[in-house]
């Protein structure tokens, strides 16, 4: 199996210049429409997808993206990893804004989005113990390193429903439970990821200390936009980088991301439902033909 990099853009990052091929597609799926069309192109040898998460222009909030379409459509596609970046509030003093976090941990207090692929009629329960593929973040932490670019190894990610930030009791009560960073989109989409088999690594950029910091004013759009705008060619640069280490990644065919599902559906063969497994086929195509 070939590897393709998919990128998922964040606030911030709606676009990835300097690709040659390029192309907007509209891709359907069972579960919708994606956030937008995506962006394909090539750099060197490698192919890339891109999709920015709220669509071009910012138009869609955290609880209404499509994250299973999104997710559904990258595969679709022929996406094997997946690089999620995202803007992120800063839980520790030792995150300050314009560092990047390459996550490992997630806490999912989301409460309004639809969280799995499975359901009624083809029942399955992936692990989530460990969220993110460690091979892709390897890649990650190697091209921030030679970019100088200030960053962290591992971190846990606190999902909230949003759209309003935390109220400082929220943001020290997350703090409380040793959180790195705080935003609004990686559950469910990581969840999302593992059911359809992609390497997953959320690198999070901090944009702000939220609310709980006594010598920094409480977080506004306008202060995130600020950092995010200083820190994109940073983030822009990784992702070029990235795209020529995946491509090359001979360890990446052996990926146990890439067997989430070998044990995880429980519903009977006999039990499923034609309909659902005809519709799982777009991500679980591998255990279900
Ligand atoms: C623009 S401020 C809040 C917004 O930014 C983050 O989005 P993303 O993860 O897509 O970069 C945060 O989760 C909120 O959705
Ligand atoms: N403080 C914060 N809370 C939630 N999402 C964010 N995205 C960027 N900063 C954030």
């Amino acid at each position: 199996m070939t590897t393709r990099l998919a990128i998922i853009g964040g606030s911030g990052l709606y676009d990835l210049p300097g690709l040659t091929d390029t192309r907007w597609v509209s891709v359907d799926t069972p579960w919708g429409a994606p956030s937008d069309e995506i962006f394909l192109g090539r750099l060197g040898d490698a192919e890339l997808a891109f999709l920015p998460r709220h669509g071009r222009g910012h138009r869609i909030p955290p609880s209404e993206v499509n994250y299973r379409a999104n997710i559904a459509a990258l595969k679709q596609l022929g996406a094997t990893d997946v690089l999620s970046c995202s803007a992120v509030g800063g839980l520790r003093a030792d995150l300050p804004p314009g560092t990047f976090v390459i996550v490992d941990q997630f806490i999912d207090r989301t409460f309004a989005r639809d969280k799995s692929f499975f359901g009624t009629g083809c029942v399955a329960h992936v692990s989530m113990a460990d969220p993110t593929c460690h091979r892709l973040g390897d890649h990650v932490q190697k091209r921030l390193a030679e970019q100088g670019v200030p960053h962290v190894r591992g971190g846990t990610y606190l999902t909230m429903e949003g759209p309003q930030f935390s109220t400082r009791a929220e943001s020290h009560l997350y703090r409380s439970w040793n959180c790195s960073v705080i935003g609004m989109t990686n559950m469910p989409e990581a969840k999302l990821a593992r059911e359809a088999e992609l390497c997953y690594c959320s690198v999070s950029m901090v944009t702000d200390f939220d609310c709980w910091h006594v010598g920094h004013d409480a977080v506004t759009v306008d202060a995130i936009v600020k950092v995010l705008l200083a820190n994109a060619e940073n983030a822009r640069q990784m992702v070029r980088g990235l795209a020529e280490d995946v491509a090359h990644d001979e360890h990446a065919a052996a990926c146990g991301c890439r067997h989430a599902l070998d044990n995880a559906i429980i519903t009977a063969p006999a039990a499923r439902d034609p309909e659902v497994v005809k519709r799982l086929q777009a991500i679980a195509g591998r255990v279900l033909a």
